[in-house]
């Protein structure tokens, strides 16, 4: 499939103070409808991509998402997450929402104590398309077992909520499937952003609404979900 195909490559790094040079992914920007300007991206040589820098993501205060402020919170939300169910006597079953929360669940889980027991699941959802909200969220219903949701509790992972749309309607979907009850838990929230009324139960960080946030399983226009931190695009002069 990558025959005769010129593969981008580029340098991971975490640090605010050494932005990584985009003029390395060799590819055309694009304006959206709301102004923003993105890149469009393929493994094929284009036309010099100019005057962006890849920075990491920052939260509403201004600090700075890094991996280990991630992995600390994963730690933290996941305990929480673990004790609550523990104290019900109940065995959640857990979906994750792909395919932007398939790292965060990976890793999430991965903080549970070894004798914690749940299911889970990974279910597709998707309304985003070139980092832009294209209609009502889709939702592969098949992919859940309604065995494990009748008289169930349920917890939906996300790696972020904007609209609110994609986890409300996760919500109002089980509950229907008869799920005795439903929380939510997201890495990431632009909580001004918000158009349908859910607040997640579990939030890892708020983080400033005006960056489109990419790696860590969240994608930039479909691709580089595999970057290992959250990042976001800055024009070169603010970064
Ligand atoms: O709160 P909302 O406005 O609904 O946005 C949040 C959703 O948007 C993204 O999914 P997307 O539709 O881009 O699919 P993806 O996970 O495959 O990237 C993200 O992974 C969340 O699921
Ligand atoms: N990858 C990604 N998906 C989103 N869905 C809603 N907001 C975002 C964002 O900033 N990044």
């Amino acid at each position: 499939m990558l025959q005769g195909r010129s593969l981008i490559w580029i340098p991971c790094s975490d640090s605010a103070s050494s932005p990584l040079d985009l003029k390395r992914i060799r590819e055309p920007t694009r304006a959206t409808s709301e102004g923003r300007h993105h890149m469009i991206l393929t493994n094929q040589p284009g036309n010099q991509a100019h005057g962006f820098n890849l920075r990491p993501a920052k939260e509403k205060n201004g600090k700075t998402l890094s991996k280990d402020r991630i992995n600390h919170k994963n730690q933290l939300m996941a305990s929480e997450v673990q004790q609550y169910y523990v104290e019900r006597g109940v065995t959640p079953y857990i979906l994750y929402v792909l395919q932007g929360a398939v790292i965060f669940a990976g890793d999430f889980i991965r903080q549970f104590h070894k004798e914690f027991i749940y299911e889970l699941a990974g279910v597709r959802a998707k309304s985003y398309e070139q980092n832009e909200k294209k209609g009502p969220v889709e939702i592969a219903v098949g992919q859940i077992d309604p065995e494990l949701v009748r008289g169930q509790s349920l917890l939906v992972m996300d790696d972020i909520i904007e609209t609110g749309e994609t986890l409300l309607r996760f919500k109002e979907l089980l509950l229907e499937m008869g799920a005795s009850e439903v929380k939510t838990l997201v890495l990431l929230d632009k909580p001004s952003k918000r158009q349908f009324l859910i607040e997640p139960d579990w939030k890892g960080f708020e983080i400033q609404e005006d960056q489109w946030v990419f790696g860590y399983g969240m994608d930039y226009n479909g691709k580089l979900r595999h970057y290992p931190n959250v990042v976001t695009l800055v024009p070169r002069n603010d970064s």
